[in-house]
């Protein structure tokens, strides 16, 4: 990856850890990661807990200082309302999130997320001044027809409509193949730099080559501390949206030192 491009590696926990084994997870991960040789000095760190989690998260940051960032998994396109069971922008950026996860492939298909709907979630959060991590990526049969870059490339297109060149500038793109997600099955650096570097090129074709080249690109899909070097030596490849292996703190920090274990 380009050194002008702060490394980040996000911890999705999906649906998983309540908010007193948040807390633990958090201490755990604040504490390995203070015990190393300081190898991620430059790596920002992130997690995305479920939502009844994120004050005991806030809680502890600002109570340790911890480095330490974190995010929601989604957001309402709304800011407030009659929206049973939603959860708006301001109200995550109340609670101190950086972050914020749209269009996650288990919310397009769980949820029925379509590509307005995800644009609409992208500009409500840069509307209430959260980062959101775009999520795009093709499933088996795209992969399959060979389909990847112009599948993904469609997704991204819709996800930034009217999203001016300001707010674009900020942006985390996180490519997951969703053939590779929770499977086992983790692209290959190849496969992630292939598309990774489509979506740098058509972020330059969109906006221009200078927004492109600060605009960090996350690859997520079965990532682990014993592959994670492999993928951060694409030179689009800016870290990594990490779902399972980012629910055991010792792992996920040896995720975020991936230049300790460059095999
Ligand atoms: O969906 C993901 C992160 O958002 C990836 O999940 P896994 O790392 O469990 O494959």
């Amino acid at each position: 990856m380009a050194t002008n491009r702060t490394p980040l590696m996000a911890g999705n926990w999906k649906m998983n850890l309540d908010h007193t084994e948040a807390i633990a997870a958090v201490q755990k991960l604040a504490w390995t990661l203070k015990d190393a040789k300081h190898d991620y000095d430059d790596v920002e760190v992130a997690v995305l807990p479920p939502f009844t989690d994120l004050r005991s998260v806030q809680t502890l940051v600002d109570a340790d200082k911890l480095d330490l960032r974190y995010g929601a998994q989604d957001l309402s396109t709304h800011a407030s309302g009659a929206y049973t069971g939603e959860v708006s922008g301001p109200m995550l950026a109340r609670l101190g999130c950086t972050y914020v996860a749209v269009g996650h492939s288990e919310r397009r298909e769980y949820h029925a997320e379509d590509d307005a709907l995800v644009n609409a979630k992208v500009r409500a959060a840069f509307e209430h001044s959260l980062v959101p991590i775009l999520c795009v990526g093709e499933g088996l049969d795209v992969r399959k027809a060979g389909d990847q870059v112009s599948y993904t490339l469609a997704q991204l297109d819709a996800a930034l409509a009217e999203v001016p060149a300001e707010k674009a500038a900020q942006v985390v793109v996180a490519y997951e193949p969703v053939w590779a997600i929770g499977t086992g099955e983790v692209a290959t650096p190849e496969d992630a730099q292939e598309v990774c570097g489509a979506i740098r090129g058509r972020l330059a074709e969109l906006y221009d080559a200078d927004l492109a080249a600060g605009v960090r690109v996350l690859y997520g899909g079965s990532v682990k501390s014993g592959n994670v070097a492999q993928i951060m030596a694409q030179p689009d490849v800016d870290g990594a949206l990490v779902g399972g292996a980012s629910l055991d703190p010792v792992e996920f920090a040896k995720i975020a030192r991936f230049r300790s274990h460059v095999s």
